[in-house]
């Protein structure tokens, strides 16, 4: 076989990322505002057409640290690296890269993620990358589990226990689909069983627009509530199947889903929610913690880059 039908097989077997925007191609040129970024002034395909790993999470010092990490998993660091902050000309959100390995915070809250996506799936779109995989890492408050429990999420719900994301486009709801790649989750559990370092258990995930009244803490500045109002919500959540609750994992899920992103979310529980509200942990218990999904989704990446280059 001609080598070049290869290839086009190939090509015509892999995945892109999927805009659906018609608006796009009136565009000369698209300025990715809060990257720093834009196909006029950077060249998107050779900074990021290598891409294949996506991770994502609110802070940017956990994603500096997790691609650090990385650098080292995959022998790939060098000492006398600083990793750079590709979005150095704004301080909206931090990216590392290393190898086919993207880093990038998302600040906190669904509208803080969700600008983020948008410029992140154009700017995957435009590189040109295919068969991409996204995580996002990060920490939410548990349910009935022991603090330091890893959550690799089937399926994110709203506050009220329903797998939907709605979003008012034009005055009117929409109303979208907030369903994770299966196969992608259990990869992610066997890898964790494999690695045996931490507790993972499967399950849903709770998506909230705040951290205090929207999670029934009795902790925030405003309650209206009973400790025993607290109690009943937080029990029929886990009795609705929730394991965890934290704040991006619906629209991530939405977002992702649409542009065709194989996208899956693991979260470290640093509380029970079950037994109270305030994160008294010390910061290197809460350190050990947040380092969890790292090391689980660094292994593997590692795992299947090591797959891949068995095969080829
Ligand atoms: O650990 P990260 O990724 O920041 O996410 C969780 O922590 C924040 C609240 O402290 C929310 O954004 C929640 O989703
Ligand atoms: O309780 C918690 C902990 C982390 N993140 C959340 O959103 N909630």
């Amino acid at each position: 076989m001609d080598p070049k039908d290869d290839k086009r097989n190939a090509s015509r077997c892999s995945s892109p990322v999927c805009v659906h925007n018609p608006h796009l191609d009136a565009l000369k040129d698209d300025i990715l505002y809060h990257f720093s970024l834009g196909t006029g002034t950077h060249n998107l395909s050779a900074m990021f057409g290598d891409v294949k790993f996506v991770c994502v999470g609110g802070s940017p010092w956990r994603m500096k640290s997790f691609i650090e990490y990385i650098a080292a998993e995959l022998s790939m660091e060098d000492p006398k690296a600083d990793y750079p902050n590709i979005c150095a000309g704004t301080d909206r959100y931090a990216m590392y890269k290393i190898g086919p390995v993207l880093s990038v915070s998302h600040g906190m809250g669904i509208p803080s993620i969700a600008i983020m996506l948008h410029e992140l799936i154009k700017l995957l779109h435009h590189a040109q990358c295919t068969d991409v995989t996204i995580i996002r890492i990060g920490t939410s408050g548990g349910i009935g589990l022991e603090p330091g429990t890893v959550v690799v999420t089937k399926q994110s719900v709203d506050p009220t226990f329903l797998p939907k994301f709605e979003q008012v486009i034009l005055g009117k709801t929409v109303v979208r689909s907030t369903d994770l790649d299966q196969s992608l989750a259990e990869e992610l559990l066997q890898c964790s069983k494999e690695l045996n370092q931490f507790e993972t258990v499967i399950g849903k995930t709770m998506c909230t627009l705040d951290f205090y009244e929207g999670q029934a803490r009795l902790d925030g500045a405003f309650c209206s509530y009973s400790e025993q109002d607290k109690r009943d919500y937080l029990n029929k959540a886990y009795e609705a199947g929730v394991c965890n609750i934290e704040m991006e994992s619906s629209v991530f899920a939405a977002m992702c889903k649409l542009s065709g992103l194989r996208a899956a979310v693991v979260c470290v529980t640093l509380l029970d929610r079950l037994k109270g509200d305030q994160l008294n942990s010390s910061h290197e218990v809460l350190r050990d913690y947040q380092q969890r999904p790292q090391i689980l989704v660094g292994t593997y990446i590692k795992k299947q880059l090591k797959a891949k280059a068995a095969r080829s």
